[in-house]
């Protein structure tokens, strides 16, 4: 392996309704990649509580307590490896949920958190029904931090689809942005990879999509297809709807190369139109 590069890897694993074995199964995964030499481990969003909001407040931890977190921290030490724990529902101190990435360093102690900023309220018709705001709190607060010496940004699915959160985290550094996701059978076709490959090229970041897989007896089937998009657009690994450990390799040379030959960064027109961050 190059001394710019290092290896992640997702973990597309099964979600049932069974919160003590989706935990048991995410630590497996990870000692998984722990194997494969990986120094990031990423799991899917809502990995320990099937993705239905009446459940969000039953299976929600509050940190740091909690079977979740305890896992998650002692398998990011015990194997000495970043871990992106995909989001679990969180309930704070006031009683709110929230769909939370927590983030773990090598020694196991938190390195950061995301809640997911923007909610999934949608209505297609003769597809996805869902109103996440009935549960959930949105989060305010953008999240770029730097792990097994990269910067990473972290976003949770819906808000992959704000080009203007993934430019604000690729203007604060981020090199690899990763999204934990839930798409199901309506969008997930249409535009999953779409998505994926759009922040890609527009950032000219290396994206990573972490989802589930699909799990046949539950109330709706997800598009799992798990994936790592280089920054040039193109797929540089993916997964089918079933479960499987992505493994990808994150090389910095070539996001270099990709924004030296095509400068698109330094080619923004900041003086004809800009982008803050509010708070
Ligand atoms: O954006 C989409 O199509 C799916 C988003 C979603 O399922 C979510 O944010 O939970």
């Amino acid at each position: 392996m190059k001394s710019s590069s290092i290896t992640i890897g997702i973990c597309q694993l099964t979600v049932t309704p069974d919160k003590a074995l989706n935990i048991r199964n995410a630590e497996r995964m990870l000692k998984g990649a722990a194997k494969e030499k990986c120094q990031v481990a990423i799991l899917p969003e809502m990995f320990n509580c099937p993705y239905e909001a009446e459940l969000f407040s039953r299976y929600a931890e509050s940190y740091p307590d909690g079977d979740t977190f305890t896992m998650l921290s002692q398998t990011a030490a015990q194997e000495r490896m970043v871990v992106v724990g995909g989001s679990i529902p969180e309930r704070d101190e006031r009683g709110n949920i929230y769909n939370t990435c927590f983030i773990f360093d090598e020694e196991g102690r938190l390195l950061g958190r995301h809640r997911k900023i923007h909610l999934f309220d949608v209505e297609i018709a003769g597809g996805t029904v869902f109103k996440e705001s009935n549960i959930l709190s949105a989060g305010q607060d953008i999240t770029v931090i730097k792990a097994a010496g990269l910067t990473l940004g972290i976003g949770i699915c819906y808000d992959i689809r704000f080009p203007e959160l993934s430019r604000l985290m690729a203007l604060a550094g981020a090199k690899l942005l990763i999204f934990p996701g839930v798409f199901g059978m309506t969008t997930g076709p249409a535009h999953w990879e779409l998505l994926m490959r759009s922040r890609a090229v527009d950032n000219q970041v290396f994206v990573a999509g972490a989802a589930p897989a699909n799990f046949p007896e539950a109330l709706d089937q997800v598009y799992g297809h798990s994936m790592v998009v280089d920054p040039w657009g193109q797929i540089i690994s993916v997964a089918d709807d079933k479960e499987k450990l992505l493994i990808a390799e994150i090389d910095l040379e070539i996001l270099n190369k990709v924004r030296r030959e095509l400068p698109l960064l330094q080619h923004r027109r900041t003086d004809v139109y800009d982008l803050r961050q509010k708070m």
